[in-house]
């Protein structure tokens, strides 16, 4: 629902209170959904962007889509789509995301949404990812999750909120965490990647069909009522690890609607989540087959 642009910048220092001249930027049309339509793209499923659009940062990104044949339907908005922004700094091999909140939503605007989803057909795939613009209550997820159980078609939610949890009650189809989404929806400082089959077992028998979840370079984990996979990370020089996560879930969503085995799909996607990490955008997928040499996807036992 909250469109994107992100401006990534290359620079040697970030020093305060002083001009600090970087050595490279890009801009980038993005946001969670965005990047699950562009890789879905990418491997030649179409799929049609939903969501809020404002100002000319959401031109932009409409003219992106567009321009890479992406169906778009947003809903227009006054203020404008945010610039969020992720800054690379050698000297310190740190990297600093800034996320902003996006342009408030009337409740006019939030029924349009509801209108367009109630629309979707018996068997598709709705992805919901990523946070919520100001004035959206996280209790649309909710919404949509029995809109999604009412009609049939299948729901997949990478969200942070609190609420993915009573989402549960209307089997969504695919929940996407992270580590610490895992950690923080069982009031959690942190779980380990040991620790968490436990919890993934907890979110299928609350009601979850499947979860992905992603433990940055060490890795996912997928699981279902009845497997349960790892697959490592592959080793290389991370240069931005922003939209690995979404490039992930898209390659992971196009290997579900493609039927593949799922150890394939799982090697696939973690491959082009690292991809990503790997470099300035999204992937391209010419080092997949490479990188997904060094995935060893294992089945974990299930602890009772
Ligand atoms: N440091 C890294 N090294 C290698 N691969 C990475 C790294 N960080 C992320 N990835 C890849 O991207 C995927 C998603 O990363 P993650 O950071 O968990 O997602 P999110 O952005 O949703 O938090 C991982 O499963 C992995 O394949
Ligand atoms: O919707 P949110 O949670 O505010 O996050 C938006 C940001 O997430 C990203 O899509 C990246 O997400 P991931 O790192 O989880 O793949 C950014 O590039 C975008 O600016």
């Amino acid at each position: 629902m909250n469109l994107a642009i992100d401006l990534f910048i290359e620079t040697d220092k970030l020093k305060p209170n002083v001009v600090n001249r970087t050595l490279d930027d890009d801009i980038q049309a993005n946001g969670k959904g965005v990047n699950v339509s562009l890789i879905l793209k990418k491997l030649q499923t179409n799929s049609t962007a939903l969501g809020f659009s404002g100002g000319f940062t959401g031109k932009y990104i409409e003219a992106f889509l567009h321009e890479n044949e992406i169906a778009t339907n947003f809903i227009a908005v006054s203020g404008n789509t945010r610039i969020n922004v992720f800054t690379q700094v050698l000297q310190e091999k740190n990297e600093y995301k800034l996320v902003n909140k996006g342009p408030e939503i009337s409740q006019k605007q939030i029924y349009a949404l509801l209108n367009v989803i109630k629309t979707i057909e018996t068997g598709a795939f709705l992805c919901v990812s990523g946070s919520l613009p100001q004035g959206i209550d996280e209790r649309i997820l909710v919404e949509i999750s029995k809109i999604a159980n009412e009609k049939q078609f299948h729901l997949i939610l990478d969200s942070s909120y609190q609420s993915v949890l009573d989402c549960l009650n209307y089997q969504p189809y695919l929940l996407k965490p992270n580590e610490e989404e895992l950690a923080s929806w069982f009031g959690k400082k942190e779980i380990s990647l040991d620790e968490s089959p436990r919890y993934l077992d907890r979110l299928i028998d609350l009601g979850a069909q499947r979860v992905l979840l992603s433990f940055g370079g060490q890795g996912c984990i997928y699981a279902d009522k009845s497997r349960l996979l790892y697959g490592n990370a592959p080793k290389g020089e991370v240069v931005n690890t922003a939209c690995a996560g979404d490039t992930l879930l898209g390659t992971f969503i196009h290997g579900l609607i493609s039927k593949e085995a799922v150890e394939t799909t799982l090697r696939k996607s973690i491959a082009a989540g690292s991809s990503t990490a790997f470099r300035k955008g999204l992937t391209d997928f010419s080092d997949s087959e490479i990188l997904e040499k060094q995935i060893v996807i294992t089945p974990l036992e299930r602890k009772k």
